[in-house]
């Protein structure tokens, strides 16, 4: 692959994919990890006198312009981030795109509208994501993929539009590659891994390939309720993804058969409701109240957890081990990151909610290995399978 030192970029207009995908409270930014994260191959870029034309995706719009999802806040972010005007082009591969891309001089910035207001973009049409991406290609001469979170999806302007242009990958994605290879060769052991957040059914193709990797799984978050739900326990009303209780029990069994160990959280903090302001209290997982939900680990499993963690030497974290969000649910997620750090292993934290909830609990990033931008794409790069925005790289 080719990196952005191999191309000729002064003068030319450089299409950058960049994952700006980043957490909005109406239209202020709450955590700017992903723009900070993008900023150095844009700069190098910029000083070596190209036109750059930053585009990403944010949150998921339904293929059509939805204010909501508009990149506006991001591209005064990033120019803050710069010190330096970003043009803003309010579409993506229209007459304001071209207007901005025609009008960008030496070294300047330009920033399109969100992506994914374009149906092509996550279309499952081979043609119509063609369509959009040699649109796309009229805007620049040359393709920078620097767009790590997003590398697993195969859309336009990830997969479609490196084909249609000289391209190289940026140094972001090398970045996150280069620590990620280290934990699937040979990762100092113990090798632990961290899974929470609310999504089971995405991560339990990555727990298939993690027990044939991984010493040791430490399962926490949302997900924690089907695992007790298939070793028979009652959860009350916290979240189940019901169908996949079989799934989960034929880890469990396969992790005893290969001597994997399974941690699972002993007590949770139950609560009457989803609300920061809901009663609440430690129950052990044999005795979860019928009418109270599981919104974060209990203070004997972070106990448990940090013990597991304790001589580690390779840790990845990916998923919040309770709704961090609220205080009352902080404490599992703060006590998870706080292990981590003390166990002095090699950690790498992935997924954008976890990477956001060390960020916001008080954490300094330099305290961690490596905070990777990419949640499911981590994800999908542990379990080995190909990723597209990496595959289209010539
Ligand atoms: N017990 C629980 N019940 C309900 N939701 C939970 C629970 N524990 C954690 N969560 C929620 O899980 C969400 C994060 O899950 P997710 O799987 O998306 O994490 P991630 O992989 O870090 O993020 P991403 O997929 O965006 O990269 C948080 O919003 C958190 O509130
Ligand atoms: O947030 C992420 O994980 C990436 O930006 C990809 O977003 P997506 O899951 O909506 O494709």
């Amino acid at each position: 692959m080719r990196t952005i030192d191999d191309l000729d970029v002064s003068g030319k207009r450089v299409f950058v994919r960049a994952d700006l995908n980043v957490p909005l409270d109406g239209d202020r930014i709450s955590d700017d990890g992903r723009i900070r994260a993008a900023l150095p191959t844009i700069r190098a870029l910029s000083e070596r006198g190209a036109r750059v034309i930053v585009a990403a995706h944010l949150g998921r719009p339904k293929g059509e312009p939805d204010t909501r999802y508009s990149l506006r806040p991001v591209a005064a972010r990033l120019g803050e981030l710069l010190g330096t005007d970003v043009a803003f082009a309010t579409d993506t591969a229209g007459k304001s795109a071209h207007a901005v891309s025609e009008a960008l001089t030496d070294g300047r910035v330009a920033l399109l509208e969100n992506v994914r207001f374009e149906p092509g973009e996550t279309s499952k049409d081979d043609a119509e994501r063609g369509e959009l991406a040699d649109r796309f290609a009229q805007l620049a001469d040359l393709y920078v993929g620097d767009a790590f979170g997003a590398v697993h999806r195969k859309h336009a302007s990830v997969y479609d539009l490196p084909a249609r242009l000289p391209n190289s990958v940026g140094g972001l994605v090398l970045t996150e590659i280069e620590v990620l290879k280290k934990l699937t060769s040979h990762p100092q052991r113990p090798y632990a891994v961290v899974l929470g957040g609310s999504k089971v059914s995405d991560k339990l193709g990555v727990i298939d390939n993690l027990l044939g990797t991984a010493d040791r799984l430490i399962i926490g978050g949302g997900m924690v309720f089907t695992f007790l739900k298939a070793k028979g326990y009652e959860i009350g009303s916290s979240i189940l993804e019901a169908e996949q209780i079989d799934t989960v029990k034929a880890y469990l069994e396969r992790a005893e058969r290969e001597g994997v160990e399974i941690v699972l959280p002993v007590d949770v903090v139950a609560a009457e409701k989803f609300a920061a302001d809901a009663a609440h209290g430690p129950a052990d997982v044999e005795n979860i109240p019928a009418d109270r939900m599981g919104l974060d680990i209990g203070p004997r499993s972070r106990a448990l957890f940090a013990e597991k963690l304790a001589d580690a030497r390779t840790v990845f974290w990916n998923g919040p081990m309770g709704v961090f969000e609220m205080e009352p649910y902080a404490g599992g997620t703060r006590a998870l990151a706080r292990a981590l750090i003390d166990s002095g292993a090699f950690t790498v934290v992935g997924g954008g909610d976890s990477a956001a909830a060390v960020r916001s609990l008080g954490f300094d990033e330099a305290a961690f290995g490596h905070i990777s931008t990419g949640g499911g794409a981590s994800l999908e790069y542990l379990e080995g399978k190909d990723l597209p925005g990496i595959d289209a790289l010539a």
